[in-house]
């Protein structure tokens, strides 16, 4: 698949689809979002596989919605797996049993957590020993922009420091954008990206924005009737075998 031309579902097409699914299609949320989270973490791992010569910390920040639950089931894989540290900012709880859960299988695996901006700052901006990878599972397909307190001060700090901070990796939108046009005033300059179940319009703005933009697709659950209905069949017979995420080339 070229790298930029695939089929993209809109942000409405998208809400859409994911209330299809957990209605007639009879998924849970804490299963979609455990397969979501589970194919961010694999993408990591293929492209960013733990390194002998640093402490592969992880920082993933963690939205109020379910783009932030995939970034911390995507934690809980890579600390499960081993070779990485996690660990967490997550300035807005949603107060919700699944989040909770997820929060709690992550402090029993001993992930700590940051509790200020300003902490994120702090170890972002410590040279190697610092942070080797961003998260950034803030927002996903129903962000609406512009952004609102307290994610403003945070965005803003990663979209002035990009050029001195770790790569980053966006599940699903690079939080900040705009899910059908793209890029606003605040860029959070991702390198990689994680598209699910579709790629939205947003993903070929970020592939066209620089050849060494990386790209994957995650989120292997959608059925043959549910890709035809929104027009995906083509990004659903791009996984191979077994694998739940394929890297756009
Ligand atoms: N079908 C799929 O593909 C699935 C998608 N999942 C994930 O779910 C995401 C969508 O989740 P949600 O619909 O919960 O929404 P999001 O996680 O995209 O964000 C919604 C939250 O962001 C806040 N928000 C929106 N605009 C804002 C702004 N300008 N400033 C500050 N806060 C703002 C809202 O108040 C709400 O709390 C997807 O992008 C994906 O990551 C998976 O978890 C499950 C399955
Ligand atoms: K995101």
């Amino acid at each position: 698949m070229l790298r930029s031309s695939f089929k993209t579902l809109s942000a409405k097409a998208a809400a859409q689809l994911d209330q299809e699914l957990m209605s007639t299609g009879a998924f849970s949320i804490d299963q979609l979002m455990e397969l979501a989270g589970l194919s961010v973490a694999q993408a990591i791992y293929k492209q960013y596989p733990p390194k002998k010569s640093c402490n592969n910390t992880v920082l993933v920040l963690v939205g109020p919605g379910n783009n932030g639950g995939d970034g911390l089931v995507a934690a809980r894989h890579l600390k499960l797996w081993g070779g990485y540290d996690p660990i967490l900012y997550y300035p807005k709880r949603t107060k919700n049993q699944l989040y909770s859960n997820l929060v709690t299988q992550l402090h029993d695996l001993d992930v700590n957590e940051l509790e200020s901006v300003e902490d994120v700052k702090r170890l972002v901006s410590v040279p190697q020993a610092g942070v080797d990878l961003i998260i950034d599972s803030l927002f996903g397909f129903s962000f609406k922009p512009p952004i609102r307190a307290p994610f403003d001060e945070l965005i803003r700090y990663l979209a002035e420091n990009h050029d001195k901070i770790a790569p980053i990796v966006s599940v699903d939108i690079p939080s900040g954008w705009d899910v059908d046009k793209g890029p606003t005033d605040l860029d959070i300059n991702a390198t990689m990206l994680v598209s699910l179940t579709a790629p939205k319009p947003c993903a070929a703005r970020f592939v066209d924005s620089s050849a060494e933009k990386i790209h994957y697709l995650g989120g292997r659950f959608i059925n043959p009737k549910i890709a035809k209905k929104y027009d995906i069949e083509e990004l659903v017979d791009l996984y191979e075998g077994n694998e739940l995420i394929v890297k756009f080339v």
